[in-house]
């Protein structure tokens, strides 16, 4: 705290502010005077800085000034939202009465924290992706995970051992904020938070599940056999009563769903494959951003979901399937289903805020439209089986209440509760009598504004309001002396007098608390909407799931019709057969006039699980090998896939070992990076897995480096049930086919034309016959006469050797040229073994010289 000790006493209200801040003294304070929300000492320099406001004072502490600053209440979720992306914590502190012009400070209390895993303002939020509070408890090598979305509801709870699995599962979940007990010191780059020891426990599970959620059934939640999991859910609910300091009747119960295994895929792996953002990280160039073609931000984050979690079982595949290929087929009603879905407000997290009492009459409207799109979007589908059954279903029920609602709200409400004009003219009779009165009382007070002017000859004279004073008359300071004696003063501002006269007095107690009773009545009546919303959350949170499936299986089947998508087999089997495969991204991107080149694939174990890629550079390796990832991720998600044709075999796991960039903040060199994804994959395989390596052995010494590919392509050819694409610039290893019949080569074509290249980005099975190194060099724009010495220096290396001439593949006989070289030492010393024979006298020689010779020759042979 700051240097707030000192002889000064402080004023009633800088006590009370010490007071509230001492309770949370890891937050920065929020503390609400009138419209502003104000910061003092070391949180007023802090959040001055990160917000850049102005930096004031007030009052003095210790003899020095009490550094201050404040953002208007009304704007206060914009600094809240930099506040939080700076990693601080906010607790927001109110008023808690009105002031009554008594003496000392209005009760104030802080009711709630924000930080960033609890955030539920839209502004705050990402629409498309979910930003989970997660707490995570370890014990040995078991943990359990329990992640809660606060802003929409929803609970993953998962159970697992090991720590390489755990930080998988942590990478999917990318949590805003992360819970974890003092004793576990594991790094993360999310902001962790630490709601005590004592809160992961079974124990407090029991205790918590019950005091929010009424359930002391603990066999309904599936957590009996649970308890890592429980002891996580414990420290969430510790944690946000710690935080929130309200009901949260929008969550849904911690059940525990056996998740089955779904398709795994590391972090490195996703990233290499770009699907949340290109490498470079552009957002745009990543697989998410060309596939969201969804109309409403539940579907959004659902679209992520799936294809976060890709399945393993193919009976619920075929059912996504079934149902996109349905929308395929009628376009009439898939049409319709996206024009009915666009514009659906965020149900979620609108639903939230309304429940946690943090909502705006806009929540309250864009709810009320939600709800109503319902009975729409289920007559479209409710003629169908399978999926669009249980769609039409979950969204059945809710019809009365978004009547009510759209009878209670107008249509386009204001931002704020405070001036009212939120509820409808018709809805409530009593609302609309009061109304008519504050309505009819301003017409009277413009009346008799002009009346009083005229008397006084006061021009400037005006009648005003605040909750404090009532009405009153307000002249400026220099013309108050000019008020008549029926104005009795009531308060002296710098540049104003404010008077009271008992016409004014007489009508406000009249009839004038008609404005306030209209504004309580509203309040009232938005409390009963809300109450209703409340009961109803769960149907609600179900029907806002069900629009999200439907928005993502028509985003699937928009995606089919548009870019041509194929509905992929996904079968038990283990071949492999992409007819005319496309990359999904790259399409995109490419013109019309340059399009894309598609390419096939046939793998399978038995004779062709090894695929060696070879071919020039910007040949398109990288390209085609991601595509077939992408293709067998997306057949697993229910989307269909970019080719003419697809049988895809069921897949465990996807691994890729990608051209990879330094991880220099990691201090990990590029070599070492490409070492750990090489390890990784070799160390995980399974069965039913997918390799991508793209390049290996790049990062250090050619020999080396070929070394290692060639060892590690050995060791994936003899994995059993594996499929492997394999790119290398290492020609040697083009061989390998004549070594093991599962593999075989393919390679990217190019032509030659006036002395450049030509890439045809067309796959073939055959190696390639040379690198182009140099021609894509000039192609780059090196310099012409660093291209001349390249040209020259490879004459010399291509020609320097007889074996490499011989061997027909220029630039990269480099294992022959070892050979070669052990060879020539070999041969050496069998002349120097000849020459001691032929030099020994064995006539003359003593039977002891004759055995000491044979020792040396034995010892000579066995160091060679
Ligand atoms: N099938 C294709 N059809 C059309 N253009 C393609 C195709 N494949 C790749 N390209 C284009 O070629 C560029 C280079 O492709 P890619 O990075 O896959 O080559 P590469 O062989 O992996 O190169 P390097 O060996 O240098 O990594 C891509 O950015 C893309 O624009």
């Amino acid at each position: 705290m700051a240097k707030t000790t000192g002889q000064t006493a402080h004023t009633p209200m800088m006590q009370q502010y010490l007071k509230i801040k001492s309770e949370h003294s890891d937050c920065l304070l929020f503390y609400r005077m009138g419209d502003f929300y104000e910061m003092f000492f070391e949180d007023a320099v802090e959040a001055s800085k990160i917000l850049d406001i102005t930096l004031t004072k007030r009052g003095k502490s210790g003899g020095e000034d009490i550094p201050m600053a404040g953002v208007p209440w009304h704007q206060a979720e914009v600094y809240l939202a930099r506040l939080v992306a700076a990693g601080k914590r906010v607790a927001v502190c109110e008023q808690m009465e009105l002031p009554d012009g008594s003496k000392g400070p209005v009760r104030r209390e802080v009711v709630r924290v924000v930080t960033s895993g609890t955030l539920t303002e839209a502004e705050l939020l990402d629409q498309s992706r979910s930003a989970p509070l997660v707490a995570c408890y370890r014990k040995g090598e078991k943990w359990g995970l329990a992640a809660v979305d606060l802003s929409c509801g929803h609970w993953r709870l998962l159970e697992g051992s090991g720590d390489l699995l755990l930080e998988e599962q942590l990478a999917v979940m990318a949590p805003a904020e992360l819970l974890l007990p003092t004793y576990d010191e594991s790094q993360h780059s999310t902001p962790v938070n630490r709601p005590g020891d004592w809160s992961f426990s079974e124990a407090v599970a029991r205790e918590q599940v019950e005091q929010h959620f009424g359930v002391s059934d603990w066999q309904s939640l599936n957590l009996e056999k649970h308890a890592m999991a429980a002891a996580a859910v414990a420290a969430v609910l510790v944690y946000l009563g710690q935080t929130q300091k309200c009901a949260l009747e929008h969550l849904s119960l911690p059940v525990f769903v056996e998740q089955g295994n779904g398709m795994r895929i590391d972090m490195r792996s996703r990233r290499n494959l770009e699907l949340y953002c290109s490498l470079a990280g552009d957002p745009k160039g990543g697989l998410i951003h060309v596939l969201d073609e969804t109309k409403t931000p539940m579907g959004a984050r659902l679209l992520r979901e799936w294809i976060d979690r890709p399945l393993t079982d193919i009976t619920l595949l075929n059912d996504r399937q079934n149902a996109v290929q349905s929308l395929l087929d009628d376009q009439e009603t898939q049409t319709a289903l996206r024009q009915r879905l666009n514009g659906v407000r965020d149900m979620e997290r609108m639903l939230t805020r309304i429940v946690l009492n943090r909502a705006s009459p806009r929540d309250y409207r864009g709810i009320a439209e939600a709800i109503s799109a319902l009975p729409e979007l289920y007559t479209l589908i409710g003629d169908r089986s399978g999926l669009f059954a249980e769609m039409a279903f979950a969204m059945q029920g809710l019809e009365s209440l978004a009547e009510e609602l759209d009878g209670a709200i107008i249509e386009s409400p204001p931002q704020v509760f405070r001036d009212g004009g939120v509820i409808r003219e018709g809805f409530d009779s009593e609302l609309d009598r009061l109304r008519g009165l504050a309505r009819d009382a301003n017409a009277w007070l413009r009346e008799y504004e002009a009346r009083e002017r005229e008397r006084t000859g006061l021009a400037n004279l005006r009648v005003k309001y605040n909750k404090v004073f009532g009405y009153f008359i307000e002249i400026s300071k220099a013309q108050a002396k000019d008020a008549p004696v029926d104005f009795v003063r009531k308060q002296t501002l710098v540049n104003a007098e404010r008077f009271i006269t008992d016409e004014l007095h007489s009508f406000e107690s009249e009839i004038l608390g008609a404005r306030d009773a209209a504004l309580n009545r509203e309040e009232g009546l938005v409390e009963v909407l809300r109450r209703k919303l409340c009961s109803a959350a769960a149907a609600i949170q179900k029907a806002a799931h069900a629009v999200a499936r439907l928005d993502v299986l028509s985003c699937f089947a928009y995606l089919a019709k548009s870019y041509r998508y194929v509905r992929p087999e996904v079968h038990s089997g283990r071949s492999m057969k992409l007819v005319g495969g496309r990359h999904p991204v790259v399409e995109r991107f490419l013109s019309s006039s340059d399009p894309f080149v598609a390419n096939d694939t046939h793998m399978d174990l038995k004779n062709r699980r090894f695929m060696l890629l070879t071919g020039p550079n910007m040949g398109g390796k990288s390209t085609y090998m991601r595509q077939v990832a992408w293709i067998v991720w997306l057949a697993h998600t229910g989307c269909f896939v970019p080719a003419d044709e697809a049988r895809i075999p069921l897949t465990r796991r996807i691994f890729t070992r990608v051209g990879a960039g330094d991880e220099l903040a990691s201090g990990r060199s590029t070599f070492m990076v490409e070492m750990m994804e090489t390890a990784t994959i070799l160390n995980q395989l399974e069965s039913r897995s997918l390799v991508i390596v793209d390049e290996i052995g790049r990062g250090t010494s050619t020999w080396d480096g070929l070394a290692i590919a060639w060892s590690v392509a050995e060791r994936l050819i003899a994995s059993p049930d594996v499929l492997t694409l394999f790119a290398t610039h290492y020609h040697e290893l083009t061989e390998l086919p004549d070594d093991f019949d599962t593999a075989f080569n393919a390679s990217v074509t190019v032509r030659e034309w006036n002395g450049s290249v030509i890439f045809m980005h067309q796959v073939i099975e055959d190696a390639a016959d040379q690198s182009y190194g140099i021609a894509v060099a000039q192609l780059a724009g090196l310099p012409r006469e660093v291209i001349k010495r390249a040209r020259e220096h490879l004459f010399r290396l291509e020609h320097g050797s007889e074996l490499a001439a011989e061997s027909g593949k220029p630039q990269l006989g480099l294992f022959a040229v070892a050979e070669k070289k052990q060879q020539e030492r070999d041969l050496e010393r069998l002349r120097e073994l000849e020459k001691t024979l032929l030099n020994a006298d064995v006539e003359s020689m003593r039977p002891v010289d004759a055995l000491l010779l044979l020792d040396q020759l034995k010892k000579e042979v066995e160091q060679s």
